[in-house]
């Protein structure tokens, strides 16, 4: 079943066209990787679904449900769709599962007892059990990265975005924030990517689109776009970053 839908979306900054017409559907519990160079317009792209940048045309669909109409409060949809960044920003005052608890908290008015069980799950399933009392300037990069992941999905979002999510990490710890990835994607989630990780889109992507002057130049299965690309744009990004 399709759980995103993008027509035609078109993003304009100023006279910079960053999303030239984007089409693509993303099915329940699929992975979608956006590569392309730098200013490709994947982070933009992104931040359209999540409704953090207003589109010029074209339509973005949710279930079926049209999010993209002007007007619309963003912030029921920003509770379905949840996006991590390459910046953590976690509270640097708050423990990380304080960090964790304050969206549900404010936003579901739940107590903290009743958010703890299931906070405390999260952090167990993504290896973090004994971090959630630590102070985010005690954990690695890596670590809060996984705190911020955490954070977005004790909003219990139906969809997940992240936007190269590790390209702000030391080489070493970029496996365990993708291993994250991994163990969400096995759980079911929706989930789209912006990432420059081209060993992790072509082993671990239901599907890959490169993107280039904000349009989807070729899109397909890793196994398609990795080995056997028909576009010459994108068999001449691949020779440079393969
Ligand atoms: N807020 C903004 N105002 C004006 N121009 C912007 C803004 N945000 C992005 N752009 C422009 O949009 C284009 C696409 O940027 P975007 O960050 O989406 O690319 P990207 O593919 O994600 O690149 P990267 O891999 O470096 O993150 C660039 O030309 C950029 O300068």
């Amino acid at each position: 079943m399709t759980k995103l839908s993008l027509r035609d979306v078109v993003k304009r900054f100023g006279s910079n066209t960053v999303c030239d017409g984007i089409s693509l559907d993303v099915a329940e519990g699929e992975m979608v990787c956006l590569i392309g160079a730098s200013g490709a317009g994947k982070s933009t792209l992104l931040r359209c679904i999540n409704l953090l940048e207003p589109i010029e045309d074209g339509e973005i669909f949710l279930d079926g449900e049209d999010i993209s109409i002007p007007g619309l409060d963003p912030m029921p949809v920003r509770r379905r769709i949840g996006m991590v960044f390459q910046s953590y920003n976690l509270f640097p005052h708050m423990t990380a599962i304080e960090n964790v608890m304050l969206a549900p908290r404010r936003v579901y008015k739940k107590s903290r007892q009743e958010l703890r069980p299931e906070v405390e799950a999260l952090f167990e399933k993504f290896g973090l059990a004994d971090r959630m009392e630590h102070y985010p300037d005690q954990l690695s990069g890596g670590q809060q990265q996984r705190v911020a992941i955490v954070r977005a999905l004790a909003m219990k979002p139906e969809v997940m975005l992240f936007d190269e999510i590790t390209a702000a990490l030391d080489p070493q710890l970029v496996g365990e924030v993708l291993e994250v990835l991994r163990l969400l994607k096995d759980s079911g989630m929706t989930m789209m990517l912006a990432t420059h990780e081209m060993g992790f889109a072509r082993e671990a992507a239901d599907k890959v689109c490169f993107l280039k002057d904000g349009r989807i130049v070729e899109e397909g299965p890793p196994s398609v776009l990795f080995e056997n690309p028909t576009d010459p744009q994108t068999r001449e990004f691949l020779a440079r970053v393969l």
